[in-house]
């Protein structure tokens, strides 16, 4: 069972999309999605391997354009869709010879911190995630789980209203996992996630959970 969804507050920034269809190649991967997540509410996507998560949550951060169908974002001070997200991806895009302190200041910085100021942000949210000690090691001497946790970071110093992340946890074990959901959990207060997961105890602990299957969701 999830956690009992907050009262809509329809104040609140939301990402919003609607009839969203997709294909890859002859194959029709989503058929007409609609699917919405709000500032202050967390939602799993969950499914079997191939079925299209990461393409779904792609279109929804505005990576890809979906074949038909809409993003938009309600209330979110005249921001774009793709400004509005920050991404917590499976293909990392860090920068291996920099340090781990500042590919997390990236995040800041991408919000418009000064370096000074995107470093300070950064310390609190390397220990968040239990690196603290790496902060000054090249991000090309970590091993998949801490660049993994790396790249949580640098979402969790980004303002963004939204963080969308895919798998986050794959590579971290069960004590990780929990530190890392606590952390991008409790973000959830002024921010909505979006968490692609094959792990259950990772949707559980989310407001909502859908299920993508044969290109339509199932709201569990
Ligand atoms: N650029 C591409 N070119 C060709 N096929 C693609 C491309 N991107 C995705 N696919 C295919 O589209 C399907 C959906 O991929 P996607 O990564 O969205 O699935 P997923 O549900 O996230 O999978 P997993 O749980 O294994 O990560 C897969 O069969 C994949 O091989």
């Amino acid at each position: 069972m999830n956690p009992p969804a907050p009262q809509a507050d329809p104040a609140r920034p939301r990402l919003s999309a609607r009839g969203i269809g997709h294909r890859i190649g002859e194959r029709k991967l989503l058929h007409g999605l609609d699917l919405d997540v709000t500032v202050g509410t967390s939602l799993a996507v969950v499914g079997p391997s191939g079925t299209g998560k990461s393409t779904l949550l792609a279109i929804l951060g505005g990576l890809l354009a979906p074949a038909e169908g809409r993003v938009t974002i309600d209330h979110g001070h005249g921001r774009s869709v793709a400004d509005s997200v920050s991404w917590v991806l499976q293909t990392v895009n860090v920068l291996p010879d920099r340090t781990v302190l500042d590919n997390v200041a990236l995040g800041a910085l991408a919000d418009g911190a000064d370096w000074n100021r995107a470093r300070e942000l950064a310390r609190p949210a390397l220990e968040r995630v239990g690196l603290a000690t790496f902060a000054d090691r090249p991000v090309r001497a970590l091993s998949g789980g801490e660049v993994q946790r790396t790249v949580i970071a640098r979402a969790l110093v980004s303002t963004r209203p939204f963080v969308l992340a895919d798998e986050p946890t794959g590579q971290l074990d069960a004590a990780t996992t929990t530190r890392v959901m606590d952390s991008l959990l409790a973000t959830t207060a002024t921010r909505g996630l979006v968490v692609v997961t094959h792990d259950p105890t990772v949707a559980h602990r989310c407001t909502r959970t859908v299920r993508l299957t044969d290109g339509r969701l199932t709201h569990l």
